[in-house]
């Protein structure tokens, strides 16, 4: 099949939109990409249906600004596809599916919520190509973290590669992931913990500008690793895999537990992502053995700062995805292809292992133009 994968992330900085030809078990291609930037507006729009999402109890629940937002993020995602398919002139006749992730608005998988904004139909309709939404429901119905999703797809990608195993591949979005492969043995993943967010949230209000551009700030100060271990003493840290987060989880705690308004803007952008690069490296004891190399993606990976910290603290080979040959940008956009030409043919998604669903368990949801 012949995919579009689609992916907002929690960093609310741009929608990705990337092809893929797969059959939902061997990937036969990893195709072009394009980010479609959110504009400011929109992004407060975001902002703002977050808080209001913060008084949902049912999934299907839109208060406040959501369902203007709901809207707004699905006709962005299909001028995405547009302006992804318009320069390799193909057309929606020439692709078969696409896989819609949405927006994640609230994630609380132990009140067994989640809430991806996006409708599936008006997608379908406006593009004429079926599409596949709600990745998230059906996992999280059946008492799993609903998250993550990508694992399958990382050990599809893995075993085209031959690299001393256990290979650990890195998301560092809003949120970070992990999926550690070792052979053929299930895959093991979880959130590890922020990503960027806090970095991103810190800078946005010390500079007006949302991240610390290639990790410059944090590179020109000093961590204080008392308040990084700090953070580190949340329970969070101290479950095993599989566990999930919300991108505002640490949002109110970190900033309290870190006195970051104490610190300068070089001194809070180093400790900030040394307390990344830390709760990564903190998975490490959870795991059967140590992943001797490590596959960095997401924006993250354009952060030398953020690497050169995971490089000392995991003590093993960190590459970034683009140096294995996958894009580390549009990995999750591939991802969410991937998973649609799965859910398309029933294939499970999420594993006891992946996000502690009590069996594998398909998802997603079709809608035809
Ligand atoms: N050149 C760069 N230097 C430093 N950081 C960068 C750079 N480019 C991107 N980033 C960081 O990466 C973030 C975007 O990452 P990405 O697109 O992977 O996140 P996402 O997909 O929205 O999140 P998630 O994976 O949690 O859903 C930006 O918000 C920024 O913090
Ligand atoms: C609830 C939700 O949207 N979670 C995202 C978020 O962004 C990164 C991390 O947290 C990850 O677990 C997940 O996305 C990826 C694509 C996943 O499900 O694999």
């Amino acid at each position: 099949m012949r995919v579009v994968g689609l992916m907002s992330g929690t960093s609310m900085d741009g929608i990705d939109a990337a092809l893929i030809e797969t059959d939902g078990e061997t990937v036969a291609w990893l195709g072009p990409s394009i980010t479609r930037p959110i504009d400011a507006e929109t992004r407060a729009l975001l902002v703002t249906a977050m808080e209001d999402a913060r008084g949902v109890n049912h999934r299907d629940d839109r208060p406040g600004a959501l369902a203007e937002a709901e809207r707004r993020i699905t006709d962005l995602h299909a001028e995405a596809v547009r302006a992804l398919l318009e320069p390799l002139r193909l057309t929606p006749g020439d692709i078969d599916l696409v896989g819609f992730h949405g927006q994640t608005v609230i994630h609380r998988p132990d009140a067994r919520l989640t809430v991806q904004i996006g409708e599936g139909q008006r997608l379908a309709t406006a593009l004429g190509i079926p599409v596949v939404a709600d990745f998230r429901a059906a996992d999280v119905a059946a008492g799993g973290q609903g998250a993550p999703l990508v694992p399958v797809f990382h050990q599809a990608l893995v075993r085209r590669l031959t690299l001393p195993q256990p290979v650990a591949v890195l998301n560092v979005g809003g949120v970070a992931n992990v999926t550690v492969i070792d052979g053929d043995a299930p895959p093991i993943a979880c959130d590890t913990g922020p990503g960027n967010a806090l970095i991103d949230d810190f800078m946005k209000a010390r500079t007006g500008v949302p991240f610390d551009a290639d990790g410059r700030a944090a590179a020109a100060g000093q961590v204080d690793a008392a308040r990084v271990a700090a953070v580190l003493e949340d329970s969070f840290f101290r479950q095993p895999p599989p566990k999930s987060l919300d991108r505002n989880a640490f949002r109110r705690s970190a900033g309290e537990r870190m006195g970051l308004a104490w610190l300068s803007l070089e001194d809070g952008a180093a400790t900030l992502t040394a307390l990344t690069a830390a709760s990564v490296a903190a998975v490490v004891p959870f795991l059967p053995r140590p992943p001797a190399v490590w596959i960095v993606a997401g924006g993250g990976a354009r952060n030398p700062t953020l690497l050169a910290m995971l490089a000392q603290r995991l003590g093993a080979e960190v590459r970034t995805a683009d140096k294995v040959g996958w894009s580390g940008d549009a990995l999750e956009a591939h991802a969410f292809g991937y998973l649609a030409a799965r859910s398309l043919r029933g294939l499970p998604l999420t594993f006891p292992t992946t996000t502690g669903v009590a069996a594998p368990m398909t998802g997603g949801v079709l809608f035809r133009p």
